[in-house]
C-alpha cells in the first residue's frame, strides 16, 4: 500500500520550502502525494508554483480582506477537517510557524491523523517576537508526531521543550535544497531577466543592493526608518543601485513608494518570482532584509546580509554575524552599510560561502525517515 501523505501550505516561504520535497515525493511510485494550499497569500503562492513546476491538488481559498487571524483559523480548522476526512491522509506535512501550519496540525490531531513538522525546532523565546510565528511553532510542536529541525540547535530547542529524540531528526533546512535547484538551473541556462523586466534596467557594471522587508513588528515607524536609512545611503552613493522588491501589504507598500519612489537610484519592483528572486541575490553586492528565509539563503550564496531585525532565530553561529543584526535604526544601518561599501577587507570576511543552515539534501533526509516510519508504524510510543 502506498503512503498518503497530505502536504498543507498557504504562504510564499513555505511554498518555496515544500517544493522541493513536493518534487522528491511526487515522483515516488509507493508515496501518494495531495497538496493542499490554503491560499494564505494567493498570488504570491501561485508564483511559487509555476516556478517549481509543481501542482497544486486542492486550493482551500480561505483569504478574504481584511480577515483576522481568528476569522482565518475558524475557516481554515472547518475546510481542513473536510479535506482530512476526503482525503483520509496518513500523515500530514506541515511546515515552520503559520496559522496555516498550526491549523492544519491541529485539525490533523483532532482526527488522530499522524503530523510531521519541517523546520521544527526555531525559537526566539519571545512569545511576542515574532508575533504570531512563536507561539504558532511552539503550538505546532506539541501536536506533531515526527520533527524535522533544521539544526542542532533547532533540536536542542525541541528537547528543552520535551519532544522525545527518537522522533527528531536534524536534516538541514529545505530552503538550501530549494535555492540549489534553482541557481543551477539560471546557471546552466545562463539565465538573465527580459527586456521587460524591472530587472532589466540594472547595470552589471555598478554594485546593487537587494532590500527586502515586511515584518509585521516593523510596520509603522519601523519601516519608516528603514527608508530613512535607505534614503541617506542611496544619496551618499548614487552610483549604488538599490533593488526593492516591496511586499504587497498596503501598510509596507504605501510607505516605501511615498518614501522612496522618487529617488532615481532605488528601484522600487513588485515582489519577483523565484527564479527572480535568486538571480538578484546572486548579483547583489549586501542584502538588507527582514526575512528569515533570506538570511537562510545568502550565507549559501556567500552574501552578507544586514538583518533588519532585533532578534533572529536564525543564529548562523559566526560571531562577526552579530554586528549584521542592526534592527531598524537608521544610524545603525547607515553605519554597517557605510562600512561594508568602503572597507574591502571587512567585506570579504562575509563573503565565504558558507551554509550553516543546510547542505541541500534535507529532503532525501525527510524522505527516507517517512519511509521508515512507515515501515516502523512505530509512532504510537511518540505521540
Ligand atoms: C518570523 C519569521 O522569520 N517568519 C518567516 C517568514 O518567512 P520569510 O521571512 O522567510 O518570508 P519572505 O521574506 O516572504 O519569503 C522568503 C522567501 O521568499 C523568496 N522571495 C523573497 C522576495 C521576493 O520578492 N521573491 C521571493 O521569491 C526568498 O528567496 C525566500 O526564499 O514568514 C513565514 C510565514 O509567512 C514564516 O514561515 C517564516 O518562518
Amino acid at each position: 500500500m502506498n503512503l498518503k501523505i497530505m502536504m498543507v501550505f498557504g504562504t510564499r516561504p513555505e511554498a518555496i520550502k515544500m517544493a522541493p520535497l513536493a518534487r522528491l515525493l511526487q515522483n515516488r511510485s509507493d508515496i501518494d502525494l495531495h497538496i493542499c494550499s490554503t491560499g494564505q497569500h494567493r498570488e504570491m503562492l501561485a508564483s511559487v508554483i509555476k516556478a517549481f513546476d509543481l501542482q497544486i491538488d486542492e486550493d482551500l481559498d480561505v483569504m478574504t480582506r481584511d480577515q483576522t487571524l481568528n476569522g482565518l483559523s475558524q475557516a481554515l480548522l472547518g475546510k481542513l477537517d473536510h479535506s482530512y476526512h476526503q482525503n483520509q491522509p496518513d500523515i500530514v506535512l506541515v511546515h515552520g510557524d503559520t496559522t496555516t501550519s498550526f491549523i492544519a496540525s491541529l485539525a490533523a490531531f483532532h482526527r488522530h491523523i499522524p503530523v510531521a513538522h519541517i523546520e521544527a525546532g526555531l525559537r526566539t523565546g519571545d512569545l511576542q517576537s515574532p508575533w504570531p510565528e512563536e507561539a504558532n511553532r511552539r503550538l505546532t510542536a506539541v501536536l506533531a508526531n515526527l520533527h524535522f529541525p533544521p539544526t542542532e540547535k533547532a533540536k536542542l530547542n525541541l528537547l528543552a521543550e520535551g519532544v522525545c529524540d527518537h522522533c527528531i531528526l536534524v536534516t538541514g533546512n529545505t530552503v538550501i535544497d530549494a535555492l540549489l535547484w534553482m541557481n543551477e538551473r539560471l546557471d546552466q541556462t545562463n539565465w538573465q531577466p527580459a527586456p521587460q523586466s524591472p530587472l532589466a534596467s540594472i547595470d552589471p557594471a555598478r554594485k546593487m543592493i537587494l532590500i527586502t522587508g515586511h515584518r509585521r513588528e516593523s510596520l509603522g515607524h519601523g519601516f519608516e526608518e528603514i527608508c530613512h536609512a535607505l534614503d541617506t545611503l542611496a544619496q551618499r552613493y548614487p552610483d549604488i543601485q538599490f533593488v526593492y522588491p516591496v511586499h504587497m501589504n498596503p501598510r509596507v507598500h504605501d510607505v516605501v513608494y511615498r518614501m522612496l519612489g522618487h529617488r532615481e537610484n532605488i528601484i522600487l519592483t513588485a515582489p519577483q518570482d523565484y527564479r527572480h528572486f535568486v538571480w538578484l541575490m546572486k548579483n547583489a553586492y549586501l542584502i538588507m532584509t527582514d526575512s528569515g528565509g533570506i538570511q537562510e539563503e545568502a550565507p549559501a550564496l556567500g552574501k552578507p546580509v544586514l538583518v533588519l531585525r532585533n532578534v533572529t532565530e536564525r543564529p548562523s553561529g559566526r560571531l562577526q554575524d552579530r554586528a549584521m543584526l542592526v534592527g531598524t535604526n537608521p544610524d545603525k544601518i547607515i553605519a554597517q552599510t557605510t562600512r561594508l561599501i568602503e572597507d574591502a577587507a571587512y567585506y570579504r570576511e562575509f563573503t565565504t560561502r558558507h551554509s550553516p543552515f543546510g547542505d541541500g539534501r534535507a529532503c532525501e533526509r525527510i524522505l527516507e525517515r517517512l519511509l521508515a516510519w512507515k515501515q516502523s508504524q512505530s509512532l504510537d510510543e511518540c505521540a
